[in-house]
């Protein structure tokens, strides 16, 4: 990774300055970005000269529609990278200093926090890693009084109630642990998967820890709370609330409960413990709950009902803590009286444990979660990326010099909250709050929280933010502040994927669109930034057609590039080895392996044939008022067969999907392409040899990113190779498109 210089700090001005609790280095490939950009302009401009002569100078209609498709192609390719640039212009780094804040601040004078942790279904995310995420943040190297735990479960269930139940329980022997020892790492499934220091005392806390897993997990299993657990009062009361006649997990009134007040609770050495509340909000099938952005912020009026601290960590259930100083880390900005007038937020980048060596599907997003933020942050700083996030409190109501006040006095941010959290009044203005129907003809979704609309709501959050004038920091410490699963399997990394690109496109295309409204409210770089995301499905038309068109083309023979002695090949191949080239360099400046960057461009490749496709046409559809399905909820669980042949870096097909169908069909077509167009190219001595060439090579380039799909069609038997149904459709839909292409390209 480029490690950036540290500021020239002599120790004459550390003399006199206050201590520095953070620094800023612009990247050293700023000018060089920049050179790059302006000559790579100048290439796509010719590009789009020579298509313009070509249109006006075609022969039939045929030649026309080929150069028209290719131009709105390269127009799109063009204008994202145009508006990737944004993230070119000024990267910077960062560095915190919290050693520093003790000189700053009194730990007594700390700001409370209020960490949200969501889930919303104990089959795909299992209670009792959401149980985990809970301790890693509650054991924080932070005073424990003043931290604050909510779990959101929109999944209404009473197992993950129990779970809490029992992490409350155990909470008061791990937290004194992890302190008494030093442990770095406080989630406990992680800590005694490593190699831990064995003692008597360590060994009671597994035997602890394992026996409340397995109570949590039998539970989940058997789908309900038997006798033997269900004895002590806690748990009897808790799980009661369930008895309600029609209590599913759409339609159920709101259950709130305080699992530990700080106020009473104290741990095994006599320390106070954190406060550790569950919320499961109304539902009803009849009002709209707006997934995961009307569970936050029920959280967020919930938390401000019961203590309002004025910083808010937003964590998915699967995001888990792996350094307890984070928060002083966030805070080196958050209380710098420098930046205090317009922060909004400090953003750490998304992280995970578990990806494989080659990470074959991708999911380290590399460039969304680490590479652009890094970029956006030399602008107003990087969006917010759902998790792993340290808001100010006030920064969800209303810009930096207009505070927008919610409804009710008591949910202002900088109300002080002097009861304490089960007093009944706070309990009913908690539960009120809560309600299905609270936010009608509120603020709430439109103009304070988290923003609805979107099924991105954390992009279109912090967009939002963004143009009402607040600024974020990307903190992007060595060690990684939290880490999360990733999908295991290809059919959940494509709908995973096609969810954020419908998401997007709804940003896109709103009233709030990220050219227009974003350009004018933020400046043209940050709206440039913001637009290569919100556009991100749009690529599924030029990468259709590169892996379709040259290779039916060529099939017929037909010559679409230059050839090789032409001039005008040289500019195609600058425009495709410039942006490949900046594009590998960029991805192992950060750190990353030449491996994992082919998987990554051939995820590109896979995503644009499947998830964009699907996810602009789903867009489509929803438009035009037809309903689609809402936020599928990733599944963070694997059985042991697909987790082998994750690890060996097999790709999983398995189940027959329409979104594994085109891309088959692509990798068909490009495979009797290939084979085709090399027998044609070495029997046939034809003239048209040297104008095939790169139709030739491109379809060779396309047909290696796909011998993960020829190898899962026929030469695999293991559960996850391609299902038959899913290799037959595509063949035939293959056959058919070729057949109708031939009608107009021979
Ligand atoms: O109705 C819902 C749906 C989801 N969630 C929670 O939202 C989080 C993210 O869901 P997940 O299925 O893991 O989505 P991912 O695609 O993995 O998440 C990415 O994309 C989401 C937006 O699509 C962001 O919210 C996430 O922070 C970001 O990590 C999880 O904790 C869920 O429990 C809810 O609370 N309520
Ligand atoms: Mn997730």
């Amino acid at each position: 990774m480029e490690k950036p210089p540290l500021r020239d700090y002599t120790a004459a001005n550390a003399a006199s300055a206050p201590p520095l609790l953070n620094t800023l280095t612009p990247s050293r490939r700023t000018s060089l970005n920049r050179a790059f950009a302006a000559i790579y302009t100048c290439a796509i401009v010719a590009l789009f000269y020579r298509h313009t002569q070509t249109l006006l100078s075609s022969k039939n209609l045929v030649s026309f529609y080929v150069t028209l498709t290719l131009f709105v192609s390269d127009l799109i390719l063009a204008f994202i990278w145009a508006s990737g640039q944004a993230f070119r212009m000024r990267p910077v780094y960062r560095k915190e200093f919290p050693e520093n804040l003790e000189k700053v601040v009194k730990t007594s004078d700390l700001p409370g926090l209020d960490v949200f942790i969501c889930t919303a279904d104990p089959y795909k995310e299992p209670p009792i890693s959401v149980v985990n995420t809970a301790l890693s943040v509650m054991a924080y190297d932070y005073p424990t009084e003043k931290i604050s735990v909510y779990v959101s479960d929109d999944g209404g269930s009473a197992f993950t109630l129990f779970a809490f139940v029992e992490a409350a329980r155990f909470a008061a022997h791990w937290l004194p642990f992890c302190r008494k020892n030093d442990i770095a790492k406080r989630n406990p499934d992680e800590y005694f998967a490593t190699d831990y220091k064995m003692s008597s005392e360590t060994e009671d806390i597994k035997i602890m820890y394992e026996s409340m897993k397995m109570r949590v997990e039998h539970v989940v299993e058997t789908g309900k709370i038997s006798e033997e657990y269900n004895t002590s009062d806690d748990v009897r009361q808790a799980v009661s609330q369930w008895s309600i006649d029609g209590f599913t997990r759409q339609n159920h009134p709101t259950v709130i409960q305080v699992l530990l007040d700080k106020n009473k609770d104290k741990d095994i050495t006599g320390n106070s413990l954190p406060n550790l509340v569950y919320v499961s909000r109304q539902k009803s099938e009849t009002s709209p709950h707006h997934f995961k952005a009307g569970a936050l912020n029920v959280l967020v009026r919930v938390s401000a009902a019961m203590t309002n601290a004025p910083v808010i960590l937003t964590l998915d259930c699967d995001m888990y803590s792996n350094d307890p100083t984070t928060p002083l880390r966030a805070l080196c900005y958050i209380l710098d009286p420098e930046m205090r007038s317009n922060l909004g937020y400090v953003q750490f980048p998304q992280e995970y444990h578990g990806l494989n060596k080659s990470d074959i599907y991708a999911c380290e997003h590399k460039r969304l979660f680490k590479v652009h933020p890094v970029g956006y942050d030399g602008l107003s700083g990087p969006n917010y990326l759902g998790t792993g996030c340290f808001f100010r409190r006030r920064a969800l109501c209303g810009g930096p010099s207009t505070l927008i006040s919610p409804e009710i006095d008591g949910l202002c941010p900088d109300c002080v909250v002097n009861q304490p959290l089960t007093a009944p009044s706070v309990l009913e203005l908690a539960h009120h709050v809560a309600g299905c129907n609270y936010e009608n003809q509120t603020k709430w979704g439109s103009k304070i929280g988290f923003r609805y609309g979107s099924l991105v709501e954390d992009y279109y959050t912090g967009y939002r933010m963004k143009c009402e004038g607040w600024r974020s920091i990307f903190c992007y410490p060595e060690t990684a502040a939290f880490l999360g699963d990733v999908p295991f399997n290809l059919l959940d990394v494509l709908s995973q994927n096609k969810r954020w690109a419908i998401g997007l496109l709804e940003v896109a295309f709103s009233r709030y669109s990220t050219i227009t409204f974003g350009v004018k409210s933020m400046g043209l770089f940050m709206g440039l930034g913001y637009s290569y995301y919100a556009f991100w499905a749009i690529l599924a038309i030029p990468i259709t057609t590169y892996c379709l068109l040259p290779q039916l083309a060529l099939l017929n023979e037909l010559s679409i590039f230059p050839k090789v002695s032409d001039p005008w090949f040289l500019l195609y191949m600058f425009l495709f080895l410039g942006a490949y080239g900046q594009d590998l360099l960029e991805f192992v400046v950060h750190g990353g392996a030449i491996q994992r960057w082919w998987s990554d461009q051939r995820m590109w490749i896979m995503r644009g044939l499947s998830c964009y496709a699907f996810g602009l046409t789903e867009f489509v559809v929803k438009s035009i008022g037809i309903p689609t399905e809402g936020f599928n909820v990733t599944s963070k669980i694997i059985n042991d067969e697909q987790s082998k042949r994750y690890e060996q870096g097999v790709f999983e097909f398995g189940v027959p999907s329409p979104l594994f169908v085109t891309l088959t069909m692509a990798a068909i077509i490009n495979l009797s392409s290939f084979i085709i167009g090399l027998v044609q190219f070495i029997v046939d001595g034809g003239s048209n040899k040297e104008g095939l060439i790169m139709q030739l090579v491109l379809t060779g380039l396309i047909v290696m990113n796909c011998l993960p799909v020829y190898q899962a069609i026929a030469l695999r038997s293991d559960k996850g190779k391609m299902a038959t149904k899913t290799t037959v459709t595509a063949t035939l839909l293959a056959s058919a498109v070729y057949a109708v292409a031939s009608l107009f390209l021979k």
